[in-house]
Formats: structure tokens, C-alpha cells, sequence
């Protein structure tokens, strides 16, 4: 049996690490265990060009300690109205690293996002001709479809036909949720991956839904029958290079989570490379951990891989049930439960 496991240092190809005290609060659970990571638009205002983007990225820097070498990757927020040369002089800049598909209203603070991906058909032909990647929340928002339906749809109305239409464009469908979206992810060209959070490798919806409803175990797309949970850890530990790391990391003030009307968002950063871990310990897959933390994220990216180590050991890890994320409180994913293996550095 294995028990210890170095890993060249591992990025988080989704996260978000929100803005003013709560930004200071957070980020550097994140920088303490990821080099890099892709960091989500959607603040209020969005991150919608590349100002902004610049603006943002120098906030995150000043919320992390000096003593840990971490980069910010951003992101563009797509609206209807963004500006292809825009996207483009980020890209060429290396203030944007991808750009992301919000579908209006699909999750938090997506209300400025794309009303039909019609509307961004000139940055996308753009962004497929310089490599830019696009991050998509692949849920379809119309009332009518019922919500544990909304990522097999998205795929069927919008997923499928865009990437048909523009082969060339790197796709990220991001924290996936099902087995359609696995066997489309396995059934595309290498130009289309996907990310996977822990949470959607420990939960399906029994956890949000059985015995007293359960804010802390719901975001969005909200988690899935056991069946799907299944095929999620299938996918991530069969070796595949299409699928890499993405905590979807979303910090909520406990307040705002524990409402009648509750915040979508789990706060996993604290010890998401000991979750994932513990998952492929789980399948009997350690040997896969590797490139899926640590090299098929920066190469389907078409970025180095990072130099230097982190190790983590097997031993039991209690949650906390709260932290401060400087002056808010926040529930962590895993709280109150033991973990199998701790994250040494
Ligand atoms: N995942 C979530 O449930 N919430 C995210 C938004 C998102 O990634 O969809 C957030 O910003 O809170
Ligand atoms: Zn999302
Ligand atoms: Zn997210």
C-alpha cells in the first residue's frame, strides 16, 4: 500500500476566489496547493474585458502571501455584446488565458451572460483561430427543462452543434455531472475536455436531498443520480488525458448558503487535493492521480507543466466545521468528516 505520494505541483483549472475580504480569505487555501488556476469572471461586476481582467488579477496577487509562488489565470466573461479584439489583444497579452460561456442566468451572477451562442459566434471563430480556450457551465437555463435534465440538454441543443461548427475551438466543459456528458467528452476530438470537482466524485443527490434538505451540498449543476456519480469516477481514473482537475471551489458566506433561498456553491479549496486523492485511492487508480491533477490541464491548455513537487500522506484529516474567510464564515466541503489522506506541502 502506497502512503506517501509526490506529485509534480498540480493546478486547479476552476476556481472562484470572489473579491474584497472574502478574496483574502480564500485565495490562499488555494495557492497553498495549486501553482496556477483558472479564475472565474463572474464577480459583480463580471470580469468582461481585459482592463477588468488586469484590474482583478492584481487584486488576487495582493490577497496571497508573497512567501507562495502562485498565478492567477484569468478569465473573460462572454456577454452578447463582447468584443472579439478585445478578447484577442488579452489573449495575445497574457491578461485572459481562456474565455467563459456563461448561458444568462444559468448560476450565480451569470445574469450578463450569453442569451444564444449565436451572439458570440465572431469571438469564438477568433478565439478558434488563436488557440484561446473557452470554458463553458454547460446547463441550458429555460424554465421548462427540469434541472436535473439541464446538462444532457445543453449538450443536445447547443454543445454538440458548436462543436461541429467550429472543430477547431478548444472546448472545456467544465464540472461535469453525468454520464451523457462523459460519453460526449469520449466521443469528441481531443480539441473538447473536461473538468471534474470532487464533490460531484463524493455526492450524488441523495447527499443534498435525504433527511433534512442540505445547503452545503448544493451548487450548480446541481449533483446527480448515484449512477452518474459512478461514471464521473470512472471517467477521471481510466487514464483518460481529456479530463483534469477543476475544484469549482465557490466560497458563499455560511448566511447566504443557510436561507430560504440558499446560494449555489461549494467551498471545497481547503482540501480539495486530499478529496480527489482520496477518490482514486478509492478506485485503485493512485497512478492516474497525476495527469489528472498535473499534466492534462496545462497541456490540452498548451501551457508548461510546473516545476517541483507537493507531497501528501496517508493519515486521517478531520474537517473543520467552519472557517474564516477573513470575517466570513464559510462551511467547507468535507466539514465535520475525516479524510484519508493529509496534504503535507
Ligand atoms: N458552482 C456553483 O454552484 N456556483 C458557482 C458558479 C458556477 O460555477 O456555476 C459560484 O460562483 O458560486
Ligand atoms: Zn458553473
Ligand atoms: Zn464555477
Amino acid at each position: 500500500m502506497t502512503d506517501t505520494l509526490t506529485i509534480r505541483r498540480p493546478d486547479d483549472w476552476h476556481v472562484h476566489l470572489r473579491d474584497g475580504d472574502i478574496l483574502r480569505g480564500v485565495a490562499p487555501y488555494t495557492a497553498r496547493q495549486f501553482a496556477r488556476a483558472i479564475v472565474m469572471p463572474n464577480l459583480s461586476p463580471p470580469v468582461t474585458d481585459r482592463h477588468r481582467a488586469a484590474d482583478y488579477r492584481a487584486r488576487i496577487m495582493a490577497a496571497v502571501p508573497e512567501s507562495m509562488a502562485f498565478t492567477p489565470l484569468m478569465t473573460c466573461y462572454l456577454t452578447d455584446d463582447t468584443d472579439p479584439a478585445d478578447v484577442a489583444e488579452g489573449f495575445a497579452n497574457g491578461v485572459f488565458t481562456a474565455a467563459k460561456l456563461y448561458p444568462a442566468n444559468a448560476t450565480t451572477n451569470s445574469a450578463h451572460g450569453v442569451t444564444d451562442v449565436a451572439n458570440i459566434m465572431p469571438v469564438l471563430e477568433r478565439m478558434a483561430e488563436i488557440g484561446m480556450v473557452l470554458c463553458v457551465h454547460g446547463e441550458v437555463t429555460d424554465a421548462h427543462v427540469d434541472v436535473f435534465d439541464r446538462e444532457k440538454e445543453f449538450i443536445d441543443r447547443t454543445l454538440a452543434l458548436l462543436v461541429e461548427r467550429l472543430p477547431q475551438l478548444k472546448v472545456v466543459f467544465e464540472h461535469i455531472t453525468t454520464s451523457d456528458a462523459v460519453d460526449f467528452v469520449d466521443a469528441s476530438g481531443p480539441q473538447v475536455a473536461a473538468t471534474v470537482t470532487p464533490q460531484h466524485l463524493w455526492i450524488n443527490r441523495n447527499a443534498m436531498l435525504v433527511g433534512g434538505i442540505r445547503p452545503h451540498a448544493y451548487c450548480l449543476p446541481v449533483a446527480k443520480r448515484e449512477e452518474h456519480r459512478l461514471a464521473l469516477r470512472r471517467a477521471v481514473t481510466s487514464g483518460s488525458a481529456k479530463y483534469f482537475l477543476g475544484t469549482d471551489s465557490a466560497p458563499h458566506d455560511r448566511a447566504a448558503k443557510e436561507s430560504a433561498c440558499g446560494c449555489a456553491g461549494i467551498f471545497n479549496a481547503p482540501h480539495a487535493l486530499e478529496s480527489y486523492a482520496t477518490v482514486f485511492d478509492q478506485e485503485g487508480a493512485l497512478e492516474h492521480f497525476e495527469a489528472f491533477a498535473s499534466e492534462n490541464g496545462p497541456r490540452f491548455y498548451g501551457l508548461p507543466l510546473n516545476e517541483g513537487t507537493v507531497t501528501l500522506e496517508r493519515a486521517e484529516v478531520q474537517v473543520v466545521d467552519t472557517i474564516d474567510a477573513a470575517g466570513t464564515p464559510v462551511v467547507p466541503f468535507h466539514a465535520g468528516e475525516t479524510i484519508g489522506w493529509r496534504f503535507v506541502g
